[in-house]
């Protein structure tokens, strides 16, 4: 990282990127980032933004495998889709914005369930800015306090049979404060849009272009550090022929 500041100065660096942004970003006092500054930035982005939806995509393809109905369930809305982008004959037509916002509701609950059930990011950190007294207990000013998402997302208070993968839970929105895949509050995940986009435009491709089968998982999960299954997911996957 050692040239990054050097160069700035010679170069007008694009300011449209992630990367560009954060060169050029300055302080009230016109300060800029230092190359430190900047590599940690970088690196925490992709540690929040891609490992995350990677993890997360990883469990859809598990569970959809493994709920046979389900899975058709989502081709069915999904090929309904392609059919209609491949009516003027171009089978590759994209995926348009309105598609995804409005004709996935059973593909946007299995996301929504996926995320639930894998709680990708299981806690947080926050710091009491004031005393706070709760359910009886006094946090003092200054303590740190965790808040549990996966907890929260497995209590059968708030999800019945919480280790069931049923995304038609997710036809009743969730009490407040009970179902956070993204956090809370201010510090709330900026890339929680983006990030259940990717996954449906993912799952259109995967379901409409491939069958896959998981060979040789195993059960449980391993955190590295977010939540995968045991030693992966090893699987085959064979591009489906298109029907005529
Ligand atoms: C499935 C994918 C993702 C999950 C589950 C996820 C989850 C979270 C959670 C739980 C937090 C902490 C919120 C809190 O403390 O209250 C967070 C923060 C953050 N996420 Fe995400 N995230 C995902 C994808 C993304 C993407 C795609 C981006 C950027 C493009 C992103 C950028 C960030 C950033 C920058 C923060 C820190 C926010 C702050 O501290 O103010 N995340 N994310």
């Amino acid at each position: 990282m050692g040239g990054i500041i050097g160069e700035r100065k010679e170069k007008k660096v694009l300011e449209k990127d992630v990367l560009g942004c954060l060169l050029n970003s300055k302080d009230y006092k016109g300060q800029v980032l230092t190359d430190d500054q900047v590599a940690d930035n970088v690196i925490g982005t992709l540690f929040a933004a891609q490992d995350t939806t990677a993890c997360a995509m990883t469990w859809i393809v598990k569970y959809l495998h493994d709920n046979p109905k389900l899975l058709e369930a989502v081709k069915a809305e999904q090929k309904a889709i392609q059919e209609v982008n491949g009516r003027d004959g171009n089978d590759n037509a994209a995926l348009n914005w309105s598609q995804t916002r409005n004709h996935m509701p059973f593909t946007h609950k299995v996301v929504l369930e996926s995320l639930r059930i894998a709680s990708i990011i299981s806690f947080t950190f926050r710091e009491a800015v004031a005393d706070v007294e709760y359910n009886g207990y006094l946090i003092p000013k200054g303590w740190k306090v965790m808040p549990l998402f996966r907890n929260i997302h497995h209590n059968p208070e708030y999800f019945s049979e919480p280790h069931k993968f049923d995304p038609s839970r997710f036809e009743v929105v969730p009490k407040p404060n009970t179902f956070m895949p993204f956090g809370n509050g201010v510090h709330a995940c900026p890339g929680n849009e983006l990030a259940k986009l990717e996954m449906l435009i993912f799952i259109h491709h995967l379901v409409t272009k491939f069958r896959w089968e998981v060979v040789g998982s195993e059960s449980g999960t391993q955190n590295c550090p977010f939540p995968v299954p045991m030693n992966g997911l090893p699987a085959r996957f064979w591009k489906q022929v298109p029907s005529s």
